[in-house]
Protein backbone atom coordinates (compact mmCIF):
# COMPACT_ATOMS: atom_id res chain seq x y z
CA UNK A 1 0.00 0.00 0.00
CA UNK A 2 1.69 2.84 -1.12
CA UNK A 3 1.88 5.76 1.63
CA UNK A 4 0.69 9.09 0.49
CA UNK A 5 1.36 10.98 3.70
CA UNK A 6 3.57 10.16 6.37
CA UNK A 7 3.50 11.68 9.52
CA UNK A 8 5.69 10.37 12.57
CA UNK A 9 5.93 12.85 15.97
CA UNK A 10 4.48 16.11 14.63
CA UNK A 11 4.24 18.48 16.82
CA UNK A 12 3.21 22.23 16.22
CA UNK A 13 3.07 24.81 19.04
CA UNK A 14 1.84 28.46 18.27
CA UNK A 15 3.39 30.48 20.91
CA UNK A 16 2.40 28.80 23.98
CA UNK A 17 0.15 26.46 22.81
CA UNK A 18 0.76 22.88 21.58
CA UNK A 19 -1.82 22.74 18.95
CA UNK A 20 -0.59 19.28 17.69
CA UNK A 21 1.10 16.98 19.68
CA UNK A 22 3.49 14.16 18.96
CA UNK A 23 1.40 12.68 16.13
CA UNK A 24 2.01 9.65 14.07
CA UNK A 25 0.29 8.06 11.55
CA UNK A 26 0.31 7.29 7.77
CA UNK A 27 -2.36 8.38 4.98
CA UNK A 28 -2.82 5.61 2.31
CA UNK A 29 -3.45 5.99 -1.29
CA UNK A 30 -7.19 5.85 -2.74
CA UNK A 31 -8.85 6.16 -0.03
CA UNK A 32 -11.29 8.22 1.66
CA UNK A 33 -10.12 9.39 5.43
CA UNK A 34 -12.32 11.37 7.85
CA UNK A 35 -10.57 13.70 10.13
CA UNK A 36 -12.74 14.51 12.88
CA UNK A 37 -12.57 16.11 16.08
CA UNK A 38 -14.36 18.84 18.34
CA UNK A 39 -13.74 22.87 17.43
CA UNK A 40 -10.11 23.71 18.10
CA UNK A 41 -8.58 20.00 18.05
CA UNK A 42 -5.96 20.48 15.61
CA UNK A 43 -7.44 19.41 12.41
CA UNK A 44 -6.97 22.70 10.20
CA UNK A 45 -3.20 22.79 11.90
CA UNK A 46 -2.70 19.37 10.34
CA UNK A 47 -4.56 19.98 6.97
CA UNK A 48 -2.13 23.14 6.74
CA UNK A 49 0.96 21.25 7.58
CA UNK A 50 0.26 18.72 4.89
CA UNK A 51 -0.71 21.32 2.43
CA UNK A 52 2.97 22.89 3.26
CA UNK A 53 1.12 26.44 4.57
CA UNK A 54 2.76 26.16 8.18
CA UNK A 55 5.70 24.28 9.11
CA UNK A 56 5.56 21.92 12.13
CA UNK A 57 7.64 22.85 14.88
CA UNK A 58 8.95 19.60 15.02
CA UNK A 59 8.60 15.84 13.69
CA UNK A 60 8.46 14.51 10.49
CA UNK A 61 6.01 15.06 7.65
CA UNK A 62 6.59 13.22 3.94
CA UNK A 63 3.99 14.22 1.26
CA UNK A 64 3.90 11.24 -1.71
CA UNK A 65 7.19 10.38 0.04
CA UNK A 66 8.91 14.27 0.12
CA UNK A 67 8.75 16.74 2.48
CA UNK A 68 6.08 19.29 0.91
CA UNK A 69 7.67 22.61 1.48
CA UNK A 70 8.28 24.87 -1.69
CA UNK A 71 7.91 21.34 -3.85
CA UNK A 72 5.92 21.99 -6.60
CA UNK A 73 6.40 18.00 -8.16
CA UNK A 74 4.30 17.20 -4.29
CA UNK A 75 1.67 20.46 -4.14
CA UNK A 76 0.82 19.96 -8.01
CA UNK A 77 -0.73 16.70 -6.74
CA UNK A 78 -2.78 18.53 -3.56
CA UNK A 79 -6.18 20.16 -3.73
CA UNK A 80 -7.10 22.13 -0.65
CA UNK A 81 -10.42 22.96 -0.40
CA UNK A 82 -11.11 25.18 2.68
CA UNK A 83 -14.03 27.72 3.61
CA UNK A 84 -11.60 30.80 4.23
CA UNK A 85 -10.23 30.14 0.92
CA UNK A 86 -9.76 33.77 -0.89
CA UNK A 87 -10.44 35.13 -4.34
CA UNK A 88 -10.18 38.40 -5.95
CA UNK A 89 -13.89 40.32 -5.30
CA UNK A 90 -14.15 41.12 -8.72
CA UNK A 91 -13.09 37.63 -10.21
CA UNK A 92 -16.19 35.55 -11.77
CA UNK A 93 -17.32 32.12 -11.37
CA UNK A 94 -15.20 31.11 -14.30
CA UNK A 95 -12.31 33.11 -13.91
CA UNK A 96 -12.19 31.53 -10.59
CA UNK A 97 -12.66 28.13 -12.73
CA UNK A 98 -10.26 29.64 -15.10
CA UNK A 99 -7.48 30.06 -12.84
CA UNK A 100 -7.89 26.84 -10.49
CA UNK A 101 -7.81 24.67 -14.18
CA UNK A 102 -4.19 26.08 -14.53
CA UNK A 103 -3.45 25.20 -11.09
CA UNK A 104 -4.45 21.01 -11.05
CA UNK A 105 -2.75 19.12 -13.72
CA UNK A 106 -5.92 16.19 -13.53
CA UNK A 107 -8.68 19.09 -14.13
CA UNK A 108 -11.39 17.81 -16.04
CA UNK A 109 -12.98 20.93 -17.77
CA UNK A 110 -16.05 19.15 -18.61
CA UNK A 111 -16.88 17.78 -15.54
CA UNK A 112 -16.39 21.29 -13.61
CA UNK A 113 -18.88 22.55 -16.08
CA UNK A 114 -21.02 19.46 -15.39
CA UNK A 115 -20.63 20.41 -11.53
CA UNK A 116 -21.68 24.27 -12.43
CA UNK A 117 -24.92 23.28 -13.28
CA UNK A 118 -25.66 20.77 -10.37
CA UNK A 119 -25.51 22.97 -7.77
CA UNK A 120 -26.54 26.13 -9.95
CA UNK A 121 -23.46 28.30 -9.73
CA UNK A 122 -24.10 31.17 -11.84
CA UNK A 123 -20.64 31.41 -14.00
CA UNK A 124 -21.08 34.95 -14.83
CA UNK A 125 -21.32 36.15 -10.94
CA UNK A 126 -18.42 38.39 -9.24
CA UNK A 127 -17.18 36.37 -6.49
CA UNK A 128 -18.29 39.24 -4.23
CA UNK A 129 -21.69 38.61 -5.15
CA UNK A 130 -21.56 35.06 -3.95
CA UNK A 131 -23.72 34.13 -1.30
CA UNK A 132 -22.03 31.77 1.02
CA UNK A 133 -23.09 28.84 0.00
CA UNK A 134 -22.46 29.45 -3.15
CA UNK A 135 -18.88 30.05 -2.25
CA UNK A 136 -18.59 26.66 -0.57
CA UNK A 137 -20.11 25.32 -4.03
CA UNK A 138 -17.65 26.60 -5.80
CA UNK A 139 -15.06 25.04 -3.63
CA UNK A 140 -16.49 21.73 -4.06
CA UNK A 141 -16.47 22.04 -7.81
CA UNK A 142 -12.58 22.97 -7.44
CA UNK A 143 -12.23 20.34 -5.09
CA UNK A 144 -13.71 17.74 -7.65
CA UNK A 145 -12.61 18.72 -10.65
CA UNK A 146 -9.50 18.88 -10.04
CA UNK A 147 -9.27 15.18 -9.55
CA UNK A 148 -5.84 15.95 -7.50
CA UNK A 149 -4.15 12.65 -6.32
CA UNK A 150 -4.38 13.74 -2.45
CA UNK A 151 -7.35 16.32 -2.06
CA UNK A 152 -8.47 17.55 1.08
CA UNK A 153 -11.98 19.31 1.98
CA UNK A 154 -11.98 20.83 5.04
CA UNK A 155 -15.65 21.83 6.35
CA UNK A 156 -16.22 22.21 2.74
CA UNK A 157 -20.38 22.41 3.33
CA UNK A 158 -20.68 25.74 5.01
CA UNK A 159 -23.26 27.61 4.29
CA UNK A 160 -24.54 24.85 1.81
CA UNK A 161 -28.18 23.34 2.48
CA UNK A 162 -29.12 19.58 2.48
CA UNK A 163 -30.05 18.83 -0.91
CA UNK A 164 -26.78 20.43 -1.88
CA UNK A 165 -24.80 18.50 0.77
CA UNK A 166 -26.55 15.00 -0.58
CA UNK A 167 -25.62 16.24 -3.57
CA UNK A 168 -21.69 16.57 -2.72
CA UNK A 169 -21.43 13.49 -1.27
CA UNK A 170 -23.03 11.77 -4.32
CA UNK A 171 -21.05 13.40 -6.96
CA UNK A 172 -18.14 12.15 -4.45
CA UNK A 173 -18.30 8.37 -3.87
CA UNK A 174 -19.38 8.37 -8.04
CA UNK A 175 -16.51 10.42 -8.99
CA UNK A 176 -13.81 8.75 -6.26
CA UNK A 177 -15.19 5.52 -7.56
CA UNK A 178 -14.47 6.11 -11.46
CA UNK A 179 -11.22 7.94 -10.17
CA UNK A 180 -9.98 6.70 -7.19
CA UNK A 181 -7.81 9.01 -5.39
CA UNK A 182 -6.75 9.90 -1.58
CA UNK A 183 -9.62 12.27 0.03
CA UNK A 184 -9.70 13.80 3.51
CA UNK A 185 -12.73 14.99 4.69
CA UNK A 186 -12.76 17.15 7.49
CA UNK A 187 -16.25 17.77 9.33
CA UNK A 188 -19.03 18.05 11.86
CA UNK A 189 -21.14 16.23 10.01
CA UNK A 190 -20.30 12.86 11.25
CA UNK A 191 -23.34 10.78 10.49
CA UNK A 192 -24.35 12.50 7.10
CA UNK A 193 -20.58 11.32 6.40
CA UNK A 194 -19.90 8.14 7.91
CA UNK A 195 -20.99 5.77 4.86
CA UNK A 196 -18.48 8.09 2.91
CA UNK A 197 -15.42 7.44 5.41
CA UNK A 198 -13.37 4.08 4.59
CA UNK A 199 -10.47 5.11 7.09
CA UNK A 200 -10.96 7.67 10.45
CA UNK A 201 -8.41 9.65 12.58
CA UNK A 202 -10.17 11.50 15.08
CA UNK A 203 -7.92 14.11 17.07
CA UNK A 204 -8.40 15.55 20.34
CA UNK A 205 -7.02 18.21 22.54
CA UNK A 206 -3.87 17.92 19.79
CA UNK A 207 -3.26 14.24 19.86
CA UNK A 208 -4.88 11.45 17.72
CA UNK A 209 -6.92 9.27 19.83
CA UNK A 210 -8.80 7.22 16.95
CA UNK A 211 -6.69 5.60 13.89
CA UNK A 212 -8.95 2.71 12.81
CA UNK A 213 -10.67 1.40 9.58
CA UNK A 214 -14.34 2.88 9.34
CA UNK A 215 -15.87 -0.37 9.19
CA UNK A 216 -13.63 -1.74 12.73
CA UNK A 217 -15.28 1.37 14.62
CA UNK A 218 -19.25 1.19 13.54
CA UNK A 219 -19.43 -1.91 15.62
CA UNK A 220 -16.72 -0.78 18.45
CA UNK A 221 -19.04 0.46 20.92
CA UNK A 222 -22.74 -0.51 22.01
CA UNK A 223 -25.74 0.96 24.52
CA UNK A 224 -26.88 -1.12 27.29
CA UNK A 225 -30.11 0.22 28.76
CA UNK A 226 -32.18 -0.73 31.76
CA UNK A 227 -33.11 -1.16 35.45
CA UNK A 228 -30.15 0.47 37.57
CA UNK A 229 -28.89 -2.43 39.06
CA UNK A 230 -28.94 -4.63 36.16
CA UNK A 231 -26.75 -2.45 33.80
CA UNK A 232 -24.10 -1.17 36.80
CA UNK A 233 -23.87 -5.51 37.34
CA UNK A 234 -23.53 -5.91 33.80
CA UNK A 235 -20.71 -3.03 32.77
CA UNK A 236 -18.35 -4.24 36.08
CA UNK A 237 -14.81 -4.71 34.50
CA UNK A 238 -15.97 -3.41 31.04
CA UNK A 239 -14.81 -0.15 29.62
CA UNK A 240 -17.61 2.43 29.87
CA UNK A 241 -17.31 5.66 27.68
CA UNK A 242 -20.84 7.13 28.61
CA UNK A 243 -23.28 6.97 31.55
CA UNK A 244 -26.54 8.37 31.34
CA UNK A 245 -28.93 7.81 34.17
CA UNK A 246 -32.66 8.73 33.69
CA UNK A 247 -35.61 7.63 36.69
CA UNK A 248 -34.83 4.32 38.00
CA UNK A 249 -32.77 3.62 34.47
CA UNK A 250 -29.62 3.67 33.42
CA UNK A 251 -28.23 4.05 29.77
CA UNK A 252 -24.19 2.70 28.97
CA UNK A 253 -22.47 2.79 26.09
CA UNK A 254 -19.83 0.61 26.23
CA UNK A 255 -17.05 -0.77 24.14
CA UNK A 256 -17.32 -3.51 22.56
CA UNK A 257 -14.02 -6.02 22.45
CA UNK A 258 -15.70 -8.82 21.23
CA UNK A 259 -16.98 -10.14 17.88
CA UNK A 260 -19.97 -11.06 18.07
CA UNK A 261 -23.51 -9.34 18.96
CA UNK A 262 -24.43 -8.38 22.20
CA UNK A 263 -27.43 -10.16 23.77
CA UNK A 264 -28.54 -9.31 27.59
CA UNK A 265 -30.94 -11.33 29.00
CA UNK A 266 -33.50 -7.82 30.64
CA UNK A 267 -31.29 -5.36 28.92
CA UNK A 268 -32.31 -3.68 25.68
CA UNK A 269 -28.73 -3.28 23.48
CA UNK A 270 -28.67 -0.85 20.62
CA UNK A 271 -26.10 0.38 18.42
CA UNK A 272 -23.78 3.52 18.52
CA UNK A 273 -23.13 5.24 15.39
CA UNK A 274 -19.86 6.47 14.13
CA UNK A 275 -20.78 10.22 15.92
CA UNK A 276 -22.04 8.88 18.65
CA UNK A 277 -18.99 7.28 19.61
CA UNK A 278 -17.06 10.00 18.47
CA UNK A 279 -18.88 12.22 20.44
CA UNK A 280 -18.69 10.50 23.80
CA UNK A 281 -14.86 9.73 23.38
CA UNK A 282 -14.22 13.82 22.70
CA UNK A 283 -16.82 15.14 25.42
CA UNK A 284 -14.65 16.43 28.25
CA UNK A 285 -12.52 14.52 30.21
CA UNK A 286 -12.11 11.31 28.30
CA UNK A 287 -10.25 8.19 30.68
CA UNK A 288 -10.31 6.65 27.22
CA UNK A 289 -7.87 8.84 25.38
CA UNK A 290 -5.42 6.64 23.38
CA UNK A 291 -6.79 3.33 23.47
CA UNK A 292 -7.77 3.50 19.66
CA UNK A 293 -5.13 4.88 18.41
CA UNK A 294 -2.53 2.92 16.93
N1 LIG B 1 -2.29 31.06 14.02
C1 LIG B 1 -2.58 30.62 15.24
N2 LIG B 1 -2.02 31.21 16.34
C2 LIG B 1 -2.30 30.77 17.60
N3 LIG B 1 -3.13 29.73 17.87
C3 LIG B 1 -3.71 29.12 16.81
C4 LIG B 1 -3.47 29.54 15.46
N4 LIG B 1 -4.18 28.71 14.63
C5 LIG B 1 -4.84 27.85 15.43
N5 LIG B 1 -4.56 28.08 16.73
C6 LIG B 1 -5.05 27.33 17.90
O1 LIG B 1 -4.70 25.96 17.71
C7 LIG B 1 -5.75 25.11 18.13
C8 LIG B 1 -6.16 24.22 16.98
O2 LIG B 1 -6.80 25.01 15.99
P1 LIG B 1 -7.33 24.38 14.62
O3 LIG B 1 -7.83 25.51 13.77
O4 LIG B 1 -6.27 23.52 14.05
O5 LIG B 1 -8.55 23.48 15.15
P2 LIG B 1 -9.69 22.71 14.33
O6 LIG B 1 -9.70 21.32 14.84
O7 LIG B 1 -9.51 22.88 12.87
O8 LIG B 1 -10.99 23.45 14.82
P3 LIG B 1 -12.41 23.77 14.09
O9 LIG B 1 -13.15 22.46 14.02
O10 LIG B 1 -13.05 24.74 15.03
O11 LIG B 1 -12.10 24.35 12.74
C9 LIG B 1 -6.86 26.03 18.64
O12 LIG B 1 -6.73 26.14 20.04
C10 LIG B 1 -6.58 27.35 17.96
O13 LIG B 1 -7.02 28.43 18.76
Amino acid sequence: MTEVVKVVRLNKQYEDHNAIQDITFSINENKIYGLLGRNGAGKTTLMKMITAQIFPTSGELLVFGEEPYENEKVLNQICFVKESQKYPDNFTVRDILEVSKSFFPNWDEEYAHSLVEDFNLPLKKKNRGLSRGMHSALGIVIGLASRAPLTIFDEPYLGLDAVSRELFYNRLMEDYTEHPRTVILSTHLIDEVSNLLEHILVIDKGQLIIDEDAENLRGKAYTVTGQTSKVEAFIIGKEVIHREPFGGLLSATVINNGNSSVHVPGLEVSPVSLQQLIVHLTKGKSENRGVMAK
